[in-house]
C-alpha cells in the first residue's frame, strides 16, 4: 500500500487538531469560560486602542491560559481513563496539572493589569 503524502499526513493532523479544539469549547465548561473571557479582552482591547506590543502579550496570555487548560482536561481525561478510582498519585497528578493552569492564569491577570490599569487610573 502506498504511503500517504506527507502533505496529506499534515492536513489530516490539522483537522485532529481542529476536531480537539472545537470538543474542547464544545464539552468543557472551564474552557468555554476562558473563550468568553478571550472574547471579552479581544473587546476591551479594541476600546483602548491598545498598542501592537500590548496585543501581542494580551494575544499570549491568552492562547497560553487556554492551551495549558487544554493540556490539563487531557491530563483530566488520561487519569481518569487510567484510574478510575481514588487514589492518591491520581489526586497530586491532577493537582499539580491545575497548578499549572492557575500559574498561567496569575500571570495572564498580571499582564492585563499592567497593560489596563494606567489607561483607567
Ligand atoms: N481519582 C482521584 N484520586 C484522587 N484524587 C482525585 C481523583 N479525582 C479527583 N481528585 C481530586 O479532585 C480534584 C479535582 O479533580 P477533577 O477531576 O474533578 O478536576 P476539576 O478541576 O474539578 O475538573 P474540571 O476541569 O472538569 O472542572 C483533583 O485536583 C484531585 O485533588
Amino acid at each position: 500500500m502506498p504511503k500517504e503524502s506527507f502533505l496529506r499526513n499534515r492536513i489530516k493532523s490539522v483537522g485532529f487538531a481542529l476536531r480537539g479544539a472545537l470538543l474542547l469549547i464544545r464539552t468543557e465548561p472551564s474552557i468555554k469560560i476562558q473563550v468568553v473571557l478571550a472574547i471579552l479582552m479581544t473587546a476591551v482591547g479594541f476600546y483602548f486602542e491598545i498598542s501592537n506590543t500590548e496585543w501581542i502579550l494580551q494575544v499570549l496570555a491568552i492562547s497560553l491560559v487556554i492551551g495549558i487548560e487544554g493540556a490539563n482536561t487531557a491530563i483530566e481525561k488520561i487519569c481518569d481513563f487510567i484510574h478510575p478510582e481514588f487514589n492518591k498519585r491520581i489526586g497530586f497528578i491532577k493537582d499539580v496539572s491545575a497548578g499549572a493552569v492557575m500559574l498561567v492564569s496569575l500571570g495572564a491577570i498580571i499582564v492585563g493589569l499592567i497593560i489596563y490599569l494606567p489607561k483607567i487610573f
